[in-house]
């Protein structure tokens, strides 16, 4: 490890692979592999560790895919496996409710990360109150933050931080943004909360960007960072903490983690996991990143273009296209069906 440089404010990683990474094992992590992934993220020096459903609490359901193990069940055996990092929830208001952070919390979270589209974060406002009142460190995520300006972005973090947020992360859920736009909505964060909040930032692989984008944002003053082992996540992954570790280490960044033993889970606990399942920059990636779509959306799209005979890419290009976002995902089989009828008109 290198001598990390006093000079340079620490940054916190937030791991996310027993969360974000859940999408790319269809939420089907076993209590056993919570147990080791945790327990050796933990040993390494990761400070925070992400934990539920895919789609946060009660994501599991007909929409979105059954976990084969409850929240409560992933939290409890997560927080069990730890000596000191904390474990991290995730709620998007609407799906999750009060009742399951709660839960949540009683079953050892104490971090409560409460994410709404990134023009809506007064639907946050509540959940943060509740969050508050349970003692919770809270993060708010602004997510597909591609879709909002930097001033607007600002605004909405505003929401958030005078509703009790402590870190307002900037979310770019489609892996869309450039490394300028990251440094212009992290910046207008930074200067629109000042000591009110911290800024983070949560990257995804689409244009390969997660990691030199989280450069720039730790540059341009984000103090928490979102990865995960391997890069397992959403649609072509998210950044991935190994190398998001080695290359703040070689910068000088405080982090406090032990970048080899951060190596050695990706290598020797994760990959073996999650064999078959880790992702890949491949077209479907591509498309979401150049049209901004929410990689949630990529196994809704691979199922519609199986069941409807169109392609994912396709389907997926026409949902940027139309905009839609997170919570629309029953918008995935219209598009499916439309393009059916154009592929069907075309042969004649
Ligand atoms: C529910 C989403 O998967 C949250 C997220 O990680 C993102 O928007 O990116
Ligand atoms: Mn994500």
């Amino acid at each position: 490890m290198n001598a990390p440089s006093p000079a340079l404010p620490a940054l916190r990683l937030t791991d996310t692979t027993l969360r974000d990474g859940s999408h790319a094992v269809r939420h089907q992590f076993t209590l056993e592999n919570v147990r080791e992934i945790a327990g050796a993220l933990d040993a390494a020096g990761v400070q925070a560790i992400e934990v539920t459903h895919g789609d946060g609490l009660a994501g599991s359901s007909f929409n979105y895919g059954f976990a084969r193990h409850t929240d409560v069940e992933l939290v409890t055996t997560a927080a069990q496996s730890v000596r000191s990092a904390k474990i991290a929830v995730l709620l998007l208001p609407g799906l999750g409710t009060v009742h399951e952070l709660k839960a949540a919390h009683g079953a050892g979270a104490s971090i409560a990360r409460v994410a709404t589209h990134s023009t809506e974060a007064d639907i946050s406002v509540q959940h943060f109150a509740a969050a508050r009142d349970l003692g919770m460190e809270t993060v708010g995520f602004l997510m597909l933050s591609h879709k909002n300006t930097p001033e607007g972005l600002a605004r909405q973090a505003r929401i958030m931080a005078d509703a009790g947020c402590q870190c307002v992360y900037v979310v770019d859920s489609a892996g869309a943004l450039l490394m300028d736009g990251v440094r212009d909505r992290v910046s207008a964060l930074v200067a629109e909360l000042g000591d009110d909040a911290q800024v983070g930032f949560h990257g995804h692989q689409n244009l390969s960007l997660g990691v030199g984008s989280s450069v720039v944002a730790y540059e341009a003053g984000a103090r928490q960072i979102d990865g995960t082992l391997c890069a397992l996540g959403a649609g072509p992954g998210n950044s991935p903490i190994e190398v998001l570790a080695s290359v703040f280490d070689l910068m000088g960044v405080p982090l406090g983690v032990d970048v080899d033993a951060v190596s050695a889970v990706a290598e020797e606990i994760l990959r073996p996991i999650a064999e078959g399942h880790l992702p890949r920059i491949d077209r479907n990636a591509l498309v979401q990143g150049r049209f901004g779509v929410y990689n949630s959306f990529f196994l809704h799209a691979e199922r519609a273009a199986a069941r409807y005979g169109v392609p994912a890419h396709r389907i997926l290009r026409r949902v940027g296209e139309l905009g839609y976002v997170g919570g629309q995902e029953d918008m995935i089989i219209d598009v499916a069906l439309e393009l059916q009828k154009e592929q069907q008109a075309l042969i004649g």
